[in-house]
């Protein structure tokens, strides 16, 4: 890893996913869910890249390719210069993956089992992927990432999910991420399924989180008012290609294609000011 490396590049990923599965019987690709995606983001182009799409436009398929969840056909993926996806070559090990690049999924309850308090995970992420000071003793880790997030563990301790609103399970996820002390997060719709008076909490947290703690964000969304609250680079995507990738001002003053047209013109104003 070096200090220059670009914070994720992603080159010429293409991805089919075969029609017919295990017992369908056909081997054929449908349309590409990402068609030759290449994007960088470097360190001094900011922390936080938004990928913006509609349904189906490959947002989750590239995310998930990030995280090393879904496979690709071809291309190559490094975050801080690290092979996560490389053809043919050399990739890192999942330990070493997951304490570079941590998820936040769509749903924060999925995020926690009903069965185990919500402090176990974070205990696990301390000594699974914690250095030896940390794996000896959790707490100091877990309560500074918990602090990082404006909860404290008197908060969390014993408690199991149904203690916790969306947002505050949101939260939680964020935190046990920040364990790991990642280079980047890969947040897919992080708020889409946050009560909708808690969402710019939420996107406020990842802002300040970026700036504070330096760990670079990818928020997927296909809402592009916060993408473009939040983003120091933007990426638009329509049916697995990239359509427009930039500075989010650039973008959205003159947007390139009537694809991006379109998207702005349902948004009645945008305001990078918005705040709470
Ligand atoms: N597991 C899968 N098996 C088959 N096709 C899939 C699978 N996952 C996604 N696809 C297809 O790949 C394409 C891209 O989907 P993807 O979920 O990446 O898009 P998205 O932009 O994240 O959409 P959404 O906002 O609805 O999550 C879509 O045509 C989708 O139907």
């Amino acid at each position: 890893m070096t200090g220059t490396a670009p914070l994720l590049e992603v080159r010429n990923l293409r991805k089919v996913y075969r029609r017919g599965g295990l017992f369908g019987g056909g081997s054929g690709g449908g349309p590409a869910a990402l068609d030759d995606v290449s994007l960088t983001l470097r360190p001094e182009d900011g922390k936080v890249l938004s990928i913006v799409g509609e349904s189906g436009s490959g947002k989750t398929t590239l995310a998930r390719i990030v995280l090393r969840l879904v496979t690709a056909d071809s291309g190559t993926v490094s975050v801080a210069g690290e092979p996560i996806m490389a053809q043919g070559g050399r990739t890192i090990d999942n330990r070493a993956l997951r304490k570079l690049v941590q998820p936040i999924f769509q749903n924060p309850f999925e995020a926690f089992s009903l069965q185990l308090p919500v402090e176990e995970y974070l205990f696990r992420t301390a000594i699974n992927l914690g250095d030896a000071a940390m794996r000896r003793d959790p707490r100091p880790a877990i309560d500074e990432a918990l602090a990082a997030v404006g909860l404290s563990y008197s908060r969390v301790a014993g408690k199991g999910i149904r203690a916790f609103s969306g947002g505050e399970l949101q939260r939680l996820s964020v935190a046990r991420a920040l364990i790991a002390r990642p280079r980047l997060i890969v947040a897919d719709e992080p708020v889409s399924m946050v009560d909708a008076s808690l969402r710019m909490t939420i996107v406020n947290l990842f802002k300040e989180l970026s700036q504070k703690l330096g760990v670079a964000f990818v928020y997927i969304t296909h809402d592009l008012s916060t993408a473009y609250y939040l983003s120091d680079v933007m990426a638009i995507m329509r049916q697995g290609a990239l359509v427009e990738f930039g500075r989010p001002e650039a973008i959205l003053q003159s947007p390139s294609n009537d694809y991006t047209r379109a998207l702005l013109d349902a948004i009645p104003t945008l305001d990078r000011r918005w705040s709470i």
